[in-house]
């Protein structure tokens, strides 16, 4: 599994037998800094066991990245799993790190899934796992490179929110979800794609996760080979960065990172690989927590606050007011762009994100359960959007 952390092909993969208790994330000390940078070849060998492509220049850049040799490489040192790692981060989902292993032998060990997330995320190591069997990391990565050029999904988001003067469209082409059941029964995500984009969709995105949401990398390939120019987000629940590879080798421009359930390292890992690939990320946060680690990481230009907590469902908007409020001015300094996400109805739900400041809002229930999606964009915005 080709995540920083999570990879079975690391000593350090998962090596807790149960889930250890969160412990303190220590900063070092100026001295101790200098002596774990002077470690780094040691540290290199580390992280160079992680990676069973062999030589991965990405993870050498990080090799070389301060923050990441003097506070996360010091707790690898110290022997801590990723499940470790990530509940020092305050993450409450864990990993289960057995794909191989039955249901039954895993909540034997860990219990059952604390939540819908959790159990998304144990699904989803199951099926990484038979992606890389199917389709081994270096085939994906050639057919990532023999892909349709990427899309410009950052700067379709700025200028389409500068042209209307209301956030940026990313409409989301989804059949069903697990807090809503099944959206639209009678589901073509091409014929949904082009009435979103002749209607001012700025970008779309697509679900491809098929257990929970019935959506699939193929619609994705679809979408993009129907002529529809918007840039994509593939919407899935990335762990491991074959996915990645594997999302820009069925056409996406862009991908979903969540950091409920990524450690900094793995984001910092993975937004890397974006950049490399040309591709836009979206940082998801849902709460201070986890807006204060993503403020942190250098590279984030794309944050969307999730107003539905994942783990529980309830939808707030006022999530994305509380949050711009306290950190709206470092997000102003750093220029990033914020996506309001979730349980958006009408114009009036979308002024109020606007109002906190948002620049482009993700969109999917309240546009694909109408019998029109591309016409209840104007009843969204209470307007039409240009193109
Ligand atoms: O929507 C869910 O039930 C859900 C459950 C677990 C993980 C993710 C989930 N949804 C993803 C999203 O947050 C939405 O697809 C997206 O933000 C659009 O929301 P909406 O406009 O409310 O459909």
């Amino acid at each position: 599994m080709q995540s920083l952390l999570a990879s079975p092909y690391c000593p350090l993969y998962c090596r807790a037998s149960s889930f250890p208790r969160a412990s303190v994330v220590r900063s070092p000390s100026p001295g101790e800094g200098a002596r774990l940078r002077s470690r780094s070849p040691f540290i290199f060998k580390i992280i160079g066991s992680l990676s069973h492509c062999g030589k991965d220049s990405i993870v050498e850049e990080l090799a070389q990245d301060d923050l990441v040799n003097a506070v996360e490489l010091s707790q690898w040192e110290n022997g801590k799993s990723i499940n470790g790692i990530a509940a020092s981060q305050g993450i409450r989902i864990r990993r289960h790190c057995r794909p191989g292993a039955p249901l039954e032998e895993i909540e034997e060990e860990l219990g059952a899934p604390r939540n819908i997330l959790e159990k998304i995320i144990w699904a989803k190591e199951v099926e990484v796992a038979e992606g890389h069997a199917k389709k081994p990391m270096e085939e994906v990565i050639e057919a990532a490179k023999n892909a349709p050029p990427v899309r410009d999904f950052f700067g379709a988001l700025g200028s389409a929110f500068k042209r209307n003067g209301v956030p940026a469209l990313i409409a989301e082409v989804k059949k069903a979800s697990p807090s809503r059941g099944v959206l639209r029964e009678n589901f073509n995500p091409v014929e949904i794609a082009q009435a979103y984009e002749k209607n001012g969709a700025a970008c779309l995105s697509i679900l491809t996760d098929e257990k929970f949401f019935q959506g699939s990398f193929e619609n994705l390939e679809k979408v993009r080979n129907s002529g529809v120019k918007c840039p994509l987000l593939c919407k899935e629940f990335v762990i491991d960065k074959w996915q990645i590879y594997y999302a820009r080798s069925k056409g996406a421009d862009a991908i979903l990172l969540i950091a409920a359930v990524l450690p900094d390292l793995d984001i910092k890992y993975f937004l890397r690989i974006c950049k490399e690939l040309g591709m836009t990320a979206l940082i998801e946060v849902h709460d201070e927590r986890e807006m204060e680690r993503v403020l942190k990481i250098s590279g984030v230009q794309l944050i969307g606050i999730n107003n539905r907590s994942l783990e529980t469902f309830v939808v707030d908007t006022s999530n994305t007011k509380m949050l711009l409020e306290k950190h709206g001015d470092t997000i102003r300094e750093k220029r990033i762009l914020v996506v309001g996400e979730s349980g958006l109805f009408n114009p009036d739900d979308v002024a109020y994100v606007q109002n906190a400041g948002v620049s482009a809002v993700l969109v999917g229930e309240s546009l694909v359960k109408q019998d029109d999606p591309g016409r209840a964009i104007s009843g969204l915005f209470g307007k039409e959007l240009l193109h």
